[in-house]
Parts: C-alpha cells; structure tokens; sequence
C-alpha cells in the first residue's frame, strides 16, 4: 500500500526557562514553558532519513535560553513572537513556527513587622510565591472523648531568588555537584501541623485564623532565612509556627528541593550572570521533618501522602 506523509511537526517541548532580572536587590521573575513546534520542509527526513534540513531540537532549546539571556523576557508573547520569527527567518526550510507557553505567575511574599532583617519593605524583594496553586487539607478524628485535628496545606510553590547558599557537605568519590555560594532555593511545600485542643468545645481554636496566621509565618520565615540548606529552612519555618502559634504544637513537612540550574550560555558567547536557570522537575531533593514543642509526644505520621 502506497503511503504518504500528512502534516508533521517538532520540536523541544517544555522548556522551563526562569528568568531572574535583578534591579539592585529588587528581583524580577520570569518563569516560563516554553514549547517549540516547527514545519516546512521535512518530507526528506521522514521519507530517507536525511537530516539536511532539520534544525535539532536541542537547538530549539538553547535557542529558547539563550534567547532569554539575548532580548529578555518582557512578556510570553513578545518571547513567543522572537523564537518564531528567529527560527523561520533564519531557516530556509523551516516555513511555520508555533511557539506554545505557558506561564507561571508568582507575587511577592510580605514581610513580618518587628524584627525582619527588610524592614521598611513591604515585600521581600526576592521571595515569592507562586500564585493559586495551594490546596489547604485538614484531617478530623474523634473517638467519643477527644479530637485529633491536623490541617495544613500543599502544592504551595516558594522560591527565593537569592540568600541561599549550600556547601560544607561531605565528599566522597562520587560527589560532582559544586559548591553554590548564590543559589535559587524554591519548593513546593506540603505542611501538616497538629492542634494541642483536644477536647474544650469552648476553647475550640479559630480555625481560619488559625490556618492564615500559620500559613503567614511560614512563608515569612522562608522569606526571611538566609537559607545555608533547605533542612535549616525548614526548620526555621517550622519553629516560627511553634513559637507564634499557642494552638499549634507539631508540624511536619516534605519539601522537594525544586532544583534551578544555571544554563551554560558561554558556547553562544553569552554570559550568564545568575540571570537564565532551567527549572528541572526530576529527580529532586526531598527534605522532610518534623518540628515539635518541647516536651511534645510526635503523631503526624512520618508519611503524610494520605494526610
Ligand atoms: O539544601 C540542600 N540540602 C541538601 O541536603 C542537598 N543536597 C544536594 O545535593 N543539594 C542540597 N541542598
């Protein structure tokens, strides 16, 4: 049976390019996923096998980076429109080019009042939280006498875009990751924290409250650490709950360490100064613990995934 060939495309999908444009301390984000979709003249590649016409797809990909590091990213449409005309202006086969994002929108964290290290800021100007992503969860067990409540919170993305160095670990022979003096630390948190109430329906805590101050401290603490290792982040956004919340007498969290790596732009002649990171989505580090009131039995289960 004669065959031939029907409409055909390709490319690098899912490029997740971050962008960090640094005015003074003041941080912008750019975070974006960007998908490559070339046509034209392609029958040869699919008919013989001759790839004299195929940009690679990992060009379209280091096109998108460099591309980042190049014009910017003022907005996904005016990125969107410079990879497409690039890639069907500079190639003779290449007659269409679909550029598909999507974009991640993320807003500033606010800062705590008193003591932070920003006062005088509203926002901390390199922390942020990614927007509308959060899932708030709650468990409530009751056996006729007492109340077990545990509410927390997943899916929450925070990224800071500095302050966040880690070095000093151990080394064996094979130990290639290199010491980061600067480096993005962002994760999604899951938390679950356990109320001390347990059984005085008059002196039940105010739960939303509750919830919107615990939620409040952790992300201030996040903000405010200058992070030396996600663990010591963690730990300090547990304890900030501890200390500020009466109510709240353990709290545990998995945080995947959401890894951003610098892109080597330097075969393009381009520098990249912290500017231009690949968001990688895995493997990840997954940094979990409990945080406990002193003198305070643990019961959130070490595995919360059914919590
Ligand atoms: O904050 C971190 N903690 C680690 O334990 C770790 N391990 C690693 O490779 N990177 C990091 N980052």
């Amino acid at each position: 049976m004669p065959t031939i060939l029907g409409q055909n495309q390709y490319g690098k999908a899912e490029n997740r390019v971050v962008k960090i444009t640094r005015d003074g301390d003041t941080h912008h984000i750019k975070d974006l996923n960007v998908s490559v979709a070339l046509s034209g003249d392609m029958d040869d590649v699919h008919y013989s096998g001759s790839n004299a016409n195929v940009l690679p797809t990992d060009t379209t990909k280091n096109t998108v980076f460099a591309f980042a590091k190049e014009h910017g990213i003022e907005s996904a449409e005016q990125f969107g429109i410079h990879l497409a005309r690039h890639f069907v202006s500079s190639q003779e086969p290449i007659h269409r080019a679909r550029i598909r994002i999507e974009e991640y929108a993320w807003e500033r964290i606010a800062t705590s009042d008193g003591n932070s290290r920003f006062i005088g800021a509203d926002e901390v100007k390199h922390s942020f939280a990614r927007k509308g992503q959060e899932t708030r969860v709650s468990q409530i067990t009751y056996d006729g006498e007492n109340w077990e409540v545990i509410s927390g919170l997943k899916d929450l993305t925070v990224m800071n875009s500095t302050n966040s160095e880690f070095w000093g670990y151990v080394k064996d022979k094979y130990t290639t990751l290199k010491e980061a003096y600067d480096r993005i630390l962002a994760t999604d948190v899951s938390a679950r924290w356990r109320y001390n109430w347990t059984s005085d329906e008059q002196r039940m805590p105010n739960w939303e409250k509750s919830y919107e101050q615990a939620r409040k401290h952790m992300l201030q603490a996040f903000a405010e650490t200058y992070s030396l290792s996600l663990q010591q982040t963690l730990y300090q956004m547990g304890s900030r709950i501890i200390n500020s919340r009466s109510e709240i007498d353990e709290i545990r969290f998995s945080l995947p360490n959401n890894h951003h790596f610098l892109v080597d732009l330097e075969p393009f002649g381009l520098k990249n100064d912290n500017e231009v990171y690949f968001a990688a989505d895995r493997p990840y580090g997954l940094i979990e613990a409990t945080v406990l009131r002193d003198g305070v039995e643990p019961k959130i289960p070490v595995d919360m995934t059914n919590l």
